[in-house]
């Protein structure tokens, strides 16, 4: 790392010299690796994964689906993982370590129900405390044996008897990967799935999509909430880089008045937290959005500060927080209330954090309102949440004396994230 040096535990951002004019590639998606991986893990044969991400949370779910009886073998030379299925009929008794990653727990959970060996499925102090209830909830529906072997509705959980499948009801407004990963493990189930929301409201439906996509690329059949009994087929499957780690860079072009293109994302993604560059245009950034990358250029003149309904882009709210503070008003974030149940209280940490730069910024039930200001030297706590640490990050790119406290929490989806903001300061 050439610019950015460590005092103790803290990592210190330093300004850019000038605005970037750079294209970067970001790692695979963790959403679609995590999607791929556990899809391969449920076909017969041997599948092929490119592109994939390599970090925590994926490492978690390549440890899981071995866990319950996947082979997965790593080849750097072509950048693949290859996957042979698992054989769900095995009696053995499995034990799953999720680690930090929500997705991996909310996916392997419902498949551990159409396993006949009983599973147990665990995770960091971090994922105990987040919720599992509803999709516990529904897999009983479903007719599946579970026991919370710590607190209801949190992990450990111990699936001993699978899920015949039907209907299952679920509320969508606290976490769509309990629908995602029901979806997933559907076509499994003898009876096949139908799910019923039993909330008007819906939150990152986007990922739904994605279900939807991998698994219809793995040769399942799936339409809206409902999976009929099938099979999965294995394949080849190219991962695409991750939307959410791409718009650190975006924001980074936004705050500068720079250029940064993002390769290997463009029109066709199907990620919704792309959609994040919608938000910079509304804010004044030019977006040039091309087949297969999208170029954002920050205004020279300044960025507008925007009242952004984020339901469908979560992940992307703490960028936007970091980017907010760099508008000319106050920028309020609504529709987000369940990412206090995320990593850590999203909403309570970024608006703590800001307000420890000196900041104006306030919480809401819903989200938060941040005002613009000039942050001064602070060390960030960053919660054990790698989205605190590269959405702060983003501040140091502009003022000096910021510094991130846990910079090694960022290997949850991105190990590489501060050696590659670190190319925003190659020049040319
Ligand atoms: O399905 C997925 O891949 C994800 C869904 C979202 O979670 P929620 O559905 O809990 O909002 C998102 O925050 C997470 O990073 C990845
Ligand atoms: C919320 C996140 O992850 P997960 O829920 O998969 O742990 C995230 O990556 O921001």
């Amino acid at each position: 790392m050439n610019a950015s040096g460590s005092t103790q535990d803290a990592l210190l951002i330093e300004p850019l010299p000038v605005p970037p004019d750079a294209a970067v590639r970001v790692p695979g998606s963790k959403s679609i690796t995590n999607r791929a991986l556990i899809c391969a893990a449920l076909a017969p044969g041997t599948s092929t994964v490119t592109g994939a991400l390599v970090a925590d949370d994926t490492t978690a779910m390549v440890e899981s689906v071995r866990g319950l009886g996947a082979t997965v073998a790593r080849d750097d030379a072509d950048d693949a993982f290859r996957i042979t299925g698992a054989d769900l009929s095995s009696t053995h008794a499995a034990h799953v370590d999720a680690r930090q990653s929500g997705t991996t727990s909310r996916f392997v959970l419902p498949v551990a129900a159409v396993r006949v060996g009983p599973t147990t499925v665990d995770g960091s102090a971090q994922l105990r405390r987040r919720p599992f209830g509803p999709q516990v909830d529904a897999l009983r529906q479903l007719g599946a044996r579970l026991e919370e072997l710590d607190a209801p509705g949190r992990l450990p959980v111990r699936v001993t008897a699978p899920a015949r499948g039907g209907r299952a009801r679920i509320p969508g407004t606290e976490s769509s990967q309990f629908i995602s990963g029901l979806l997933i493990a559907g076509p499994l189930m003898p009876e096949g799935l139908a799910v019923e929301l039993t909330t008007a409201g819906l939150v990152s439906r986007p990922y739904l999509d994605l279900t939807r996509e991998v698994m219809r690329a793995f040769g399942a059949t799936v339409e809206d909430l409902a999976a009929p009994p099938g099979r999965y087929v294995p394949t080849r499957y190219a991962v695409e880089p991750d939307a959410s780690s791409a718009s650190y860079f975006f924001a980074a072009a936004a705050i500068t008045g720079g250029r940064v293109t993002v390769e290997g994302l463009g029109r066709g993604s199907s990620q919704g937290d792309l959609r994040f560059v919608d938000v910079l245009e509304r804010m004044g950034a030019t977006v040039v959005r091309e087949a297969t990358r999208t170029t954002v250029v920050g205004p020279v003149d300044g960025l507008r500060g925007v009242d952004v309904d984020l339901r469908d882009l979560s992940d992307t709210a703490q960028t936007l927080a970091a980017v907010a503070v760099f508008a000319d008003r106050p920028t309020r974030v609504r529709g987000i209330g369940f990412i206090r149940g995320k990593e850590t209280d999203r909403i309570h940490a970024v608006v703590t954090e800001l307000r420890r730069a000196g900041l104006d910024a306030r919480e809401h039930d819903d989200g938060f309102t941040v005002t613009p200001g000039t942050p001064q030297p602070t060390v960030f706590e960053t919660y054990e949440d790698h989205r605190m640490a590269m959405s702060l990050s983003l501040l140091g790119l502009r003022h000096p004396g910021i510094a991130l406290a846990d910079p090694g929490c960022v290997g949850k989806t991105y190990p590489g994230f501060f050696a590659d903001l670190d190319r925003l300061r190659t020049v040319g």
